[in-house]
């Protein structure tokens, strides 16, 4: 096999740096596969997993919402001696944009609206639950709309336990009765019950303003918000992969 060859056998391997972690994934075919979460935790630990799999990739194509633990990082790939692409707001078509802050809009917010529309031939709304919980709406022009900032469900509920400590930690879920008769359950209408109806009046705004759009979720809380919203849904943990992927 030439050299050519063997360099056109590797792969990218794409790193998004959010407020809570760095997620590495990289394609196995068709599939995405992610650096095992425990590895990465630490921007230590990802280039150490990075340096230990130098063969197996060509490119590192990386983008996020925290500029300095980026240039950090991408200071010491470079040293290492890889080829790395960081993808910025200024890679975004600026018609795929109506947003009256362009330079200041966190770019996994339009990758994630922008890995959806490939995914339906419907307008989207993606709500991203991560550290922050983003409701965000692309039309089928994949122009992105804007949406919602909001305070992610762990953030949301560990308020309470931090400003009212003589109160119970309750799991987030929605009781079985309405109102709440018991301290356990009155909070957790006042968590998981509020952050759903929150949710539910953000997806009405959309349809009242935009109509029909397939719902999708993605960031490390999907789980949990897909259970609190009972309709339907696209869970897509991959989906700002599936945007930056569809932008480069
Ligand atoms: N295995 C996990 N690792 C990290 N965060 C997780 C995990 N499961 C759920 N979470 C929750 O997901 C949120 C982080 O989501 P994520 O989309 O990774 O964040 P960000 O993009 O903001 O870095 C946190 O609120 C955290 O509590
Ligand atoms: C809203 C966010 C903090 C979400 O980040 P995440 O929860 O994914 O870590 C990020 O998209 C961001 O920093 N946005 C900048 C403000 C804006 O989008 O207008
Ligand atoms: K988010």
């Amino acid at each position: 096999m030439s050299k050519f060859d063997s360099a056109s056998l590797k792969k990218q391997l794409f790193l998004d740096v959010g407020n809570t972690a760095v997620k590495a994934v990289y394609k196995e075919g068709m599939a995405w596969k992610k650096v095992d979460a425990h590895s990465a935790q630490t921007g230590k630990q990802l280039i150490l997993w990075i340096e230990n799999h130098r063969d197996d990739f060509s490119e590192i194509v990386l983008a996020g919402v925290r500029t300095e633990v980026q240039q950090a990082l991408v200071g010491e790939l470079q040293q290492a001696d890889f080829n790395i692409k960081t993808v910025t707001n200024k890679d975004i078509p600026r018609d795929l944009l109506d947003y009256e802050t362009p330079d200041t809009l966190g770019i996994d917010r339009f990758l994630a609206c922008y890995g959806a529309t490939f995914q339906t031939k419907e307008a989207v709304v993606v709500i991203d639950a991560g550290t922050a919980t983003t409701i965000d709406y692309m039309g089928r022009d994949k122009i992105f709309r804007g949406g919602v900032i909001a305070p992610g469900l762990t953030a949301f509920t560990e308020l309470l336990p931090k400003h009212a400590p003589a109160l119970p930690n309750v799991e987030v879920e929605i009781p079985q009765s309405w109102p709440g008769k018991s301290t356990i359950h009155s909070l957790q209408w006042g968590q998981a019950g509020f952050y759903k109806f929150a949710l539910q009046a953000m997806l009405n705004e959309y349809e009242k303003e935009f109509g029909q759009f397939d719902l999708f979720i993605t960031g490390g809380n999907r789980q949990t918000i897909q259970q609190l919203l009972s309709m339907d849904s696209k869970l897509r943990p991959y989906l700002i992969f599936e945007g930056l992927e569809k932008l480069i």
